[in-house]
This record gives structure tokens, C-alpha cells and sequence, in this order.
């Protein structure tokens, strides 16, 4: 229980950071029906135009820019949605939830994978209907909730000053929302805490509050109550972040410096940045250059995401948007790099760090021939997700592939469906790995991404390995303990803290290793907890550990895909398990294999003909290994086997 007072500490140097609630008096809650109206106006309406003269009228003290954070599904999206309606950003009612959930498999998901940015005019009453009253720049980022993206959520607050910090009204606070909260704490940001789906027939604020009070500090009359379902307490979300949340710093008389936040590609218009402008103004027609390239670009357009590309000529201080500026590839846009007015010196900004890769996998064609097309969608791919690693690799059972590196599991996965979804490739991925560190005999040490190239160093004798490690924060209700407990000890954990955050819910601290969570971890926390638990992770150090190279010989050769590293005691536990799942798979292709036309007596060639293509398809997803086919799937389930135990 030590942890309690450690945490009890920290929420006391955080609550210097909570934004403190404006007084009653001053509270803009007295009018509500107002507000809750959509204020879109002819100079902006819903996603009208903008024009330069009009972004002059909001200098840094008119400008709010602010993330929403909060652990998955607690409604950041949906919070979101409605304040885009509220500012006459988008039209209520436009038939798309989660409207800035944009990509294909964040619908289909229901997640937020990338952040995204929209800017809001929004004018500030707190008395009567007041046309005179001061109108302001909002820039909203929303951002995602997965740990995996987590990287997306630190960098999308290097552009704010300010959080809503959106918690589920039953659910309370979990264990992303702790990560976010620190995430916002460290980077000095003024926190909003917004208590989200109040309508919930199990909602329970208070307990919320005192969650809030115990875990950070958060003073509970701070507190907004919203259901961002039913519009519920929506009035007083704008006005605390006008109030609370500081405007931007900067100097406007300064030569134009910004930061880079984002960059993807798109055909018609190629390289778009996302960037928020810290000093100086940035006009269509201007010089920039990159601090960290030293190269040299023109402004050929500039605007805002209102919450689409909306041209405005010009960008002032402290305001966030979108440069287009003639760059050929992503490559040339770094994430974090410093743009500024060419030929001037500038002192660059901060910037990130670098993505850390926590899971690599090979990515191959599943038909060999697909090799160019497969290289062609990555490279596509990786200019709209920067985050992804990739150097060329040749396998001996799959051919030609990628080695990938991964923010984590889901970052994988998305990455994969993506490029089956937007691209059409058919891809096989290899037993995921974490990048371990091996010591030779000779002193030299490497970092190992892929287990097959361990092979490739026969004459070296490893004296000494190296895996990384979490420190996961688990929160569950506190019956569920005892098994977490048991699950984590199976798992090689470390416990780091115990403690309990109200009267029903414990939260556990366990350094684990990386390779022991990365796969089905959470599908089984999940199940012994019946859903309750969640989880949360951030890398910490390497600890040395007993592993061993496992190979999968078929046919008495050796499959490099398959090749995985393991702990040395779960070694032959792991390795009967995959082998007796492959036997599955392999025995199962004789269906395949069989004369499809068999019992086709005669008759419809179009049915004919469907079941060799459907046959021809199942082959298609085989690989030769050998003598032995193996079907694309068994790579997939193999995976499951190598990581879970
Ligand atoms: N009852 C109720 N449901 C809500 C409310 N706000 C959001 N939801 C629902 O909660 C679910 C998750 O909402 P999202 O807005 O996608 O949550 P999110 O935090 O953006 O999720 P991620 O992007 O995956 O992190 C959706 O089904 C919403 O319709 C609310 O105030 N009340």
C-alpha cells in the first residue's frame, strides 16, 4: 500500500495544474438554451469559407487550443461531435458520428487512431444576447484513447495549453485516463476535468469526484457534468475552456516559427502538414525552411481544418492549421521538426521524441508475385503513419517481406487492415517480436527485431540477453485481485503497488516484460475480471532474462518465419502448443486439396466454376514450405500460441 501516499504526493504538486473553476458569478452556466444553439454566423458558417482578414481579428488572447484525453470509449469522439455542432463547425445532425474519426477502420472499430484537428469560431457570452460579445478561435484536437496511440495524444498536446480530460460518468477513472492525465500533467497543460455520460443509469459523479479528488488532486467543484449523448451540461464546456485554459504563447512581431505536428499525403494535393504557428505569421507566398533538413520550401498554401481544408492565405500566432508547401514525400515532414522563415536563424522548438518500436513483424505478399505491390502500399501507407519502421528482409520460406516496427499490437493490426482495406494487399505477418538485446563472446552486443537473423551469426556464442519491460497500471474491481495477481506472477511480473482508489477498485502496478503482454494479455485480463479491468502500459527499462531461440523445423527444416525467442522455463510448453496447432492446420488443408468438383454430377458450369475459384483463392493463401503448404491463417493463429503462455 505504499504506493497510496507516493500518489497522494504527486496529486498534490498536480493540483497546481488543474485549471481552477471560474466563480459562480462569473459562470457563463446562467444561460444555458443559448449557448446550446448552433452560433454559426454568416462570417462563419458551417463550413464556409474563411479569409485571411477574418483570422486577423483573433490574436493569441482570442485563441484557446486544447486536446480532449480520456481512456477508451469514454467520449471523447462523441464530445467532440457536439461541440463541432455547438460552434456551427458541422451541421447538427449530420449523419456521421464521430465525425473526426475519418479512416475507414476507425469506423469500423469505433476507435480513434489518429488525432485530428478542427478549428471553431465561438462567440463567448456570459450575460445577454450579445452581438458585440468576444468571438474566439478554438482549436480542438481529438485524440485517441489506446495506449498503442498514446504517442499521437503526446504530441497533440505539444500544440495546446489546455485538456478536457473526459471521464465515464460509471466506469470512472481507468487506467488510460490516469496515463492521459500525466501525459497532460508533465507537459504543463491546465486540465479540465469533464464527468461524461451523466445520463448512464449507473452514472455516479460523485464517486467520479472523489476518484478525481483521491487519484489527482482535482478539486470536485472543478468538475463539469455532461452527457455528450443527450446535450446534458454541453453549455459550460466552451466557456471553461475559455476561462481556464490559457491562451497561446508567442511573439507575433518575430519572424514566423512553428512546429510540425503532423503530415500525411494526399494524391491530388500532396504533402499536407499540420502545424501550429508558436511566433510570427506564415503567408501563402512566404519562404520557409526545415530546421532539421536545412531545406528550403514556398508556401504555396495555407488554412485551417474548419473541420475540413479550408484555405485561408495566412496563419497567425498561436493559431493551428495546415501548410501545403511543394515537399515531395512525408519523409521530407518531420513529425516534431521546427519550420521557419528561410534565411532566418531560429532557435528550434522541442519537438517529440521518437516513436518508440515496441512490437516488429515480418510483413510478406501472400502470393510471392505480389512483392512490388506489397512495397508500393507500405510505402504509401507509412507516408499517412509515420510511426511505422520498415527495412526490406528476405525469408526463406516467405520470399521477399518488410521487417516492421509497431507502437504496439493494435498499431500492428490497424496497420495490416489498412493495408488490406486501402490498398488491397494480401499480407502475411510473422510471429510478432519485441526488439531484444543479445551479448557475444567477443563483447559485442545487438539489438535483435527479427529471431531468424539470430541464425545468420553461427560462429558467435551469446553470453548474455536483454528483453524490455512495462510498468503496466492495471485497475480492477477489488474481488478480482487475487486472479490478476496469479496472472501477472505467470507472466514474469514484478508487483511495483498496490492500492485502492475508492471502496470498490484496486489499482496494481507490475514491471512485465513487453513479449509477455504484447499478445493476449488483455483478452485475459479481461476474462478473469468478466470485462472489468483495464489496462494501461509505458515502456521502462531492459532486464536480463534466461531466453532461448525456438525454431519450427517442417519436414525436418527449419520455417525462419516461425522462429520465435522465448523464455528458457516456457520454452517447451510454448513450442508443443504451436506444433500441435500447426499439426491442426496443416491436417485441415486436405478439405482444400480435395476434387471440389466431385460431387458436381454434370450440370451448371457457373457453379463450376465459382468452386475453382474458391478453391484457387484457398490456395492462394497457402504458402510452400518445403513439401508442406501452410495456410495463411495458420501464421496468424501461430502467433496467438508463441506469446500468450
Ligand atoms: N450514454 C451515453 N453514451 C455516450 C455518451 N458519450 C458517448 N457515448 C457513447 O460511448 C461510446 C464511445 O464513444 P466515443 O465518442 O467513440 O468514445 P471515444 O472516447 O472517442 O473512444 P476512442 O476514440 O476509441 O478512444 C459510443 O457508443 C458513444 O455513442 C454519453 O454522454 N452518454
Amino acid at each position: 500500500m505504499a504506493g497510496a501516499a507516493a500518489l497522494r504526493r504527486s496529486a498534490r504538486r498536480i493540483a497546481r495544474h488543474v485549471a481552477a473553476a471560474p466563480s459562480l458569478s462569473r459562470n457563463p452556466l446562467q444561460q444555458p438554451e443559448r449557448l446550446l444553439s448552433s452560433q454559426s454566423s454568416p462570417e462563419h458558417g458551417p463550413r464556409g469559407a474563411v479569409s485571411g482578414s477574418e483570422l486577423a481579428l483573433y490574436p493569441p488572447e482570442r485563441v484557446r487550443n486544447f486536446s480532449i484525453i480520456a481512456h477508451v470509449d469514454h467520449g471523447k469522439s462523441t464530445l467532440a461531435d457536439r461541440l463541432l455542432e455547438l460552434t456551427g463547425t458541422i451541421q447538427k445532425g449530420h449523419g456521421q458520428p464521430q465525425y473526426l474519426d475519418k479512416l475507414q477502420v476507425e469506423r469500423e472499430r469505433g476507435i480513434t487512431v489518429k488525432a485530428q484537428t478542427a478549428t471553431m469560431f465561438y462567440r463567448h457570452t456570459t450575460a445577454s444576447l450579445d452581438s458585440d460579445a468576444p468571438r474566439y478561435l478554438l482549436n480542438l484536437i481529438d485524440t485517441p484513447g489506446h495506449v498503442d496511440f498514446s504517442y499521437e495524444v503526446s504530441r497533440s498536446l505539444a500544440a495546446c495549453q489546455g485538456a478536457l480530460l473526459v471521464v465515464d460518468a460509471a466506469q470512472g477513472v481507468q487506467a488510460q485516463t490516469i496515463a492521459n492525465f500525466y501525459l497532460a500533467f508533465e507537459s504543463n497543460l491546465s486540465i479540465i476535468p469533464v464527468i461524461n455520460k451523466i445520463d448512464q443509469p449507473t452514472a455516479d459523479p460523485d464517486n467520479v469526484k472523489d476518484q478525481l479528488k483521491r487519484l489527482f488532486d482535482i478539486d470536485p467543484s472543478e468538475a463539469l457534468l455532461t452527457s455528450a449523448k443527450t446535450g446534458k451540461g454541453l453549455e459550460q464546456v466552451l466557456p471553461a475552456v475559455i476561462e481556464r485554459i490559457p491562451s497561446p504563447p508567442g511573439k507575433c512581431d518575430s519572424p514566423v516559427r512553428m512546429l510540425l505536428l503532423d503530415s500525411y499525403y494526399d494524391e491530388y494535393k500532396g504533402v499536407i502538414c499540420h502545424v501550429a504557428v508558436v511566433d510570427g505569421a506564415l503567408r501563402k507566398g512566404d519562404k520557409i525552411a526545415s530546421a532539421s533538413t536545412g531545406r528550403a520550401y514556398e508556401v504555396l498554401d495555407v488554412g485551417i481544418m474548419h473541420p475540413e481544408l479550408t484555405p485561408t492565405g495566412v496563419l497567425y500566432t498561436g493559431q493551428v492549421g495546415y501548410v501545403i508547401s511543394g515537399m515531395r514525400s512525408t519523409k521530407e515532414a518531420r513529425i516534431g521538426d521546427t519550420l521557419h522563415q528561410a534565411k532566418s536563424t531560429v532557435e528550434p522548438l522541442p519537438g517529440f521524441k521518437p516513436a518508440k518500436h515496441m512490437v516488429f513483424s515480418g510483413l510478406y505478399p501472400a502470393d510471392g508475385s505480389d512483392f512490388e505491390a506489397l512495397s508500393h502500399a507500405i510505402e504509401k501507407l507509412t507516408c499517412n503513419d509515420a510511426s511505422v519502421s520498415v527495412t526490406k528482409e528476405t525469408s526463406n520460406a516467405l520470399g521477399m517481406g518488410f521487417r516492421c516496427g509497431f507502437l504496439g499490437l493494435l498499431h500492428m493490426d490497424v496497420f495490416h487492415q489498412r493495408l488490406e482495406q486501402e490498398y488491397g494487399a494480401q499480407v502475411i505477418s510473422t510471429i510478432p517480436t519485441v526488439p531484444y538485446i543479445f551479448e557475444y563472446g567477443d563483447g559485442s552486443k545487438v539489438q535483435v527485431e527479427n529471431p531468424a537473423a539470430l541464425a545468420s551469426n553461427p560462429g558467435k556464442r551469446v553470453v548474455a540477453c536483454w528483453e524490455p519491460t512495462v510498468i503496466a497500471t492495471i485497475i480492477i474491481p477489488s474481488e478480482y485481485v487475487g486472479p490478476v495477481i496469479m496472472l501477472c506472477s505467470e507472466r514474469r511480473g514484478e508487483q511495483l503497488e498496490y492500492t485502492f482508489i475508492d471502496a470498490q477498485r484496486a489499482l496494481l502496478k507490475y514491471r512485465l516484460p513487453l513479449k509477455e503482454i504484447i499478445v493476449d494479455f488483455y483478452n485475459e485480463l479481461k476474462g478473469i475480471t468478466s470485462g472489468y479491468a483495464t489496462f494501461d502500459y509505458e515502456d521502462s527499462e531492459y532486464q536480463q532474462s534466461d531466453l532461448v531461440k525456438m525454431d519450427i523445423l517442417l519436414n525436418g527444416q527449419p520455417v525462419d518465419a516461425m522462429a520465435t525467442i522465448v523464455h528458457n522455463q516456457k520454452a517447451q510448453r510454448v513450442g508443443r502448443e504451436l506444433v500441435e496447432k500447426l499439426k491442426k492446420f496443416i491436417e485441415s488443408l486436405s478439405a482444400m486439396r480435395k476434387n471440389v468438383l466431385a460431387k458436381c454430377y454434370g450440370g451448371d458450369i457457373t457453379r463450376k466454376k465459382k468452386l475453382l475459384e474458391k478453391q484457387k483463392e484457398g490456395k492462394k493463401r497457402m504458402k510452400r514450405v518445403g513439401s508442406v503448404d501452410i495456410p495463411q491463417e495458420a501464421f496468424h493463429e501461430l502467433l496467438k500460441v508463441s506469446n500468450s503462455k
